[in-house]
């Protein structure tokens, strides 16, 4: 199978248990991987018959930037399944960091796939 990727798009986002977090904002990044059939824009050479990247990561960018969640699990899901339900892609594999969480750590996060139930 193909992929579409996104690879280090970095949002802000208010997120985290501790009341501290809940006074900031702090930077998230994904990086995401999407089942798709290149094959048909590949001969047609029309971006309407991709599954545009620059769109995918427009409504993330809108939806995390507006999200309040405490856990990297429950914003990683919703917006898997916004690749999903949005953007009609079978399978993604979305991982998010959140680097700088933890002293000693690069990067802190949770990689999730999820496939689309028919
Ligand atoms: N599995 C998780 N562990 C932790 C999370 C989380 O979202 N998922 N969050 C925190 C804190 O918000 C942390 O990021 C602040 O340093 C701790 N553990």
């Amino acid at each position: 199978m193909d992929h579409v990727f996104i690879e280090g798009l970095e949002i802000e986002a208010l997120i985290g248990i501790y009341d501290w977090e809940r006074r900031i904002r702090q930077p998230l990044v994904f990086d995401i991987e999407m089942a798709f059939d290149n094959r048909i824009p590949a001969a047609s050479d029309d971006i309407a018959d991709t599954l545009n990247y620059k769109a995918v990561s427009k409504r993330l960018i809108e939806y995390v930037s507006a999200s309040e969640f405490g856990l990297v699990e429950t914003l990683a899901e919703r917006c898997a399944a916004i690749v999903i339900e949005e953007f009609n892609v079978a399978s993604v594999r979305l991982k998010l960091s959140k680097p700088g969480a933890v002293r000693g750590a690069r990067a802190v996060g949770v990689q999730i796939q999820r496939t689309r139930s028919t």
